[in-house]
């Protein structure tokens, strides 16, 4: 699937130059153009992906090149003085090759938070194609035990109502979740850990309907409309992935294994794989963690060398997802790679209706 890229606000530029740079490293390519927007000038510098004309400093007046620091209003302020240039700038990344714009955004900040809800809404209006945005949850307590409401509690809470409404489809990504205990997401080590978490997700889910395949050895290559009508639920949307490393069983012509070559597996060998790999990454961390049984649809990708995709596990594996969510829209996919050294699944999980983390920071923003 095609996508143009546009980060907004620091946190959002950051995880976009991640995916553009990603999508470098990868035979399959699925990004067409991307963008940065925002408040902060050294946060566009240090940017090392996307092209320094694709940069957009904004709201100077406002923010003096700095950064609003969480203040929503000073964000919008900024937003709203130029949101002709904000549009023109996703305008210029936009061509009629992209399948879909993915804006990327930290919901607890007061610059990307708040100028991507109109953003979105304008963006929608003009293209045919979906906007899909990507958002961070910060790594606070929605609900701390002293009984107050930290601002980028409640900052999530406003941004979450907001693009809920004006995106496609919402993927989350809780920094909370995948911090480690004595980890701080402030520290750029520690984002940059959680952004390669992160875009390794994206990339994969995004990549699997490009390029190289080769259609006379897999029976179901996803391709990008399997991800538009997964995504065409609507809401919160969350990815599960699992890699697992396999050994090719190779067997030795002339004896003494002087010239060895790729033998074949066995069935029970491939569905075990399978079987083990699309448990882990249904059960394992989710990119957000939801009520399971509240998604609406679901996509299972299962990556692999093609003689590995063994399509009575596949979908064996596509059922148990049914199963698993009580979901009927089930898509399934095949991502082959014929010289892969791992089985690797990725569970798009969308219409999310309970979501523990969305539904306590919406509170906290109802709190005031
Ligand atoms: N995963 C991840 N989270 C980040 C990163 N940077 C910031 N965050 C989170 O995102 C929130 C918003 O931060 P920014 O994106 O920098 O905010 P902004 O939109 O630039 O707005 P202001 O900083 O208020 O001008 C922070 O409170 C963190 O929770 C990052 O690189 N990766």
């Amino acid at each position: 699937m095609q996508l143009t890229v546009c980060g907004v606000g620091g946190a959002g530029c950051r995880i976009a130059d991640r995916l553009v740079a990603a999508d470098a490293s990868r035979s399959r390519s699925f990004v067409v153009d991307s963008v940065a927007l925002d408040t902060d000038q050294r946060d566009l510098s240090s940017l090392e992906s996307i092209p320094d004309d694709r940069r957009h400093l904004y709201g100077v007046i406002e923010a003096e090149g700095a950064g609003v620091e969480g203040d929503r209003s000073v964000g919008a302020a900024a937003a709203d003085s130029e949101a002709t240039e904000l549009g023109n700038a996703v305008d210029d990344a936009v061509s009629s090759q992209a399948d879909a714009i993915l804006c990327c955004v930290g919901l607890a900040g007061g610059s990307g938070a708040t100028a991507l809800p109109r953003l979105a809404d304008e963006l929608r209006r003009v293209y045919d194609i979906p906007v899909y945005g990507l958002g961070i949850l910060p790594a606070v307590a929605a609900t701390p035990d002293d009984g107050s409401t930290p601002t980028a509690a409640r900052n999530t809470g406003r941004a979450l109502a907001n693009l809920t409404t004006t995106t496609d489809a919402l993927l989350l990504f809780d920094n909370e979740l995948w911090l480690g205990s004595s980890d701080s997401a402030t520290d750029p080590e520690v984002q940059a850990d959680l952004n390669e978490t992160l875009t390794t997700r994206v990339a994969a889910l995004f990549a699997a309907g490009e390029g190289d395949h080769d259609r006379q050895i897999a029976e179901r290559v996803v391709d990008a409309s399997e991800v538009q009508n997964t995504f065409g639920a609507g809401g919160i949307a969350t990815i599960g992935y699992a890699s697992q490393t396999i050994e090719r069983p190779t067997s030795s012509r002339f004896g003494l294994g002087i010239l060895e070559e790729e033998g074949e597996i066995d069935d029970t060998t491939a569905i075990k794989a399978i079987e083990t790999t699309s448990r882990r990454a249904v059960r394992g961390k989710l990119t957000v963690e939801i009520e399971r049984e509240s998604v609406e649809r679901g996509l299972l990708i299962v990556g692999g060398p093609p003689d590995w995709l063994n399509r009575r596990a596949v979908s064996d594996a596509r059922s148990w997802l049914a199963q698993e969510t009580g979901s009927v829209e089930i898509r399934g996919g095949d991502m082959p790679e014929p010289d892969g050294d791992a089985i690797t699944m990725i569970a798009l999980l969308t219409g999310v209706g309970s979501c523990p983390r969305v539904r306590a920071f919406r509170a906290a923003a109802d709190r005031g």
